[in-house]
């Protein structure tokens, strides 16, 4: 980690209250964040997403988030008021979700979404915000920004939309992005041109990524340490490059499941799930 810390996370659980019963999401998860890339992954289900919803105050309504400590420099984030969220949530930390289809407004033209993400913080006319916007579309690799910025969201692809996306949360220059399964509705060629242009804009202005993914292939090639979540508990966190020296049987699962030359890959190995490791 780099000497500067900006987020500290210290037992970090997130419970729901369900007709079934409570369902424990998150369970005492901690780590410290400084200006680097920090990968999380884990299978479908093992508190992911929870994690990083938690971090932004955007845990739903039959929730709790409970943590000894969730300090983003000078931001205790737990107990903030709406409108101490504001503040924070879009401007200093963002968050990219999966699929822009269900993040960009279907009746607002891109240009306006940009321009009204970036006056939300900002307070410059039009014309300066317009400036902005197109320079926004450009450093994502949008070859043609005005066509782009005058269009509707239906009216551009899958990976547009993602670097739509992408431009929309950090035209507000935010200090962390938590990107959640940024790619994943992307084929793998668009997959790998977003991953590259997100991973480029990170490193230029020096901002602090969460990156979330099942995929722990995906994750080490773009991260610098990696958490590895299996039921709601960090099972492991290692260097992405010293990935090959994991030592939990789950992280070693996952490693397994990687795809071979040949095409085959072994299928994801189900622990105990009563293992000693997961209880709690
Ligand atoms: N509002 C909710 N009410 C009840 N349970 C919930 C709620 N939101 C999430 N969960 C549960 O919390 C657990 C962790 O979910 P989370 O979304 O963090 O998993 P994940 O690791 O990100 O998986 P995925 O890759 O599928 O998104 C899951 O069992 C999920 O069903």
């Amino acid at each position: 980690m780099t000497s500067e810390t900006l987020l500290t996370v210290k037992n970090l659980a997130v419970s729901f209250t369900t007709s079934k019963g409570p369902i424990n999401a998150v369970r005492g998860v901690s780590f410290d964040l400084g200006r680097e890339r920090l990968g999380i992954v884990g299978e479908s289900g093992s508190g992911k997403s929870q994690t990083g919803r938690a971090i932004l105050g955007l845990t739903a309504s039959n929730g709790t988030i409970t943590a000894d400590e969730m300090q983003f420099r000078d931001v205790d984030l737990r107990n903030l008021s709406p409108r101490q969220w504001r503040k924070v949530r879009g401007a200093r930390i963002s968050m990219i979700m999966q699929d822009p289809k269900y993040s960009l407004n279907p009746v607002m033209t891109i240009g306006d979404q940009i321009i009204e993400a970036y006056r939300e913080h900002h307070k410059v006319g039009t014309k300066e915000a317009t400036h902005r916007a197109i320079e926004m579309l450009e450093a994502v690799k949008i070859r043609d920004p005005q066509r782009v910025f005058k269009s509707y969201p239906h009216e551009v692809s899958g990976g547009m939309g993602q670097r739509v996306m992408i431009a929309m949360m950090l035209i507000p220059d935010p200090e962390l992005l938590i990107a959640d399964e940024p790619t994943s509705a992307l084929d793998v060629t668009v997959q790998l041109q977003v991953m590259a242009i997100l991973d480029d804009l990170v490193r230029e202005r020096g901002m602090a990524l969460i990156f979330i993914s099942h995929d722990l292939h995906l994750v080490s090639s773009f991260c610098d340490r990696v958490l590895v979540m299996y039921q709601g508990h960090v099972v492991e966190e290692i260097r992405a490059s010293e990935l090959d020296l994991a030592k939990h049987p789950y992280t070693r699962g996952l490693l397994n499941c990687l795809p071979k030359m040949d095409g085959n890959h072994d299928d994801l190995p189900v622990l105990q799930r009563q293992a000693s490791w997961a209880e709690g």
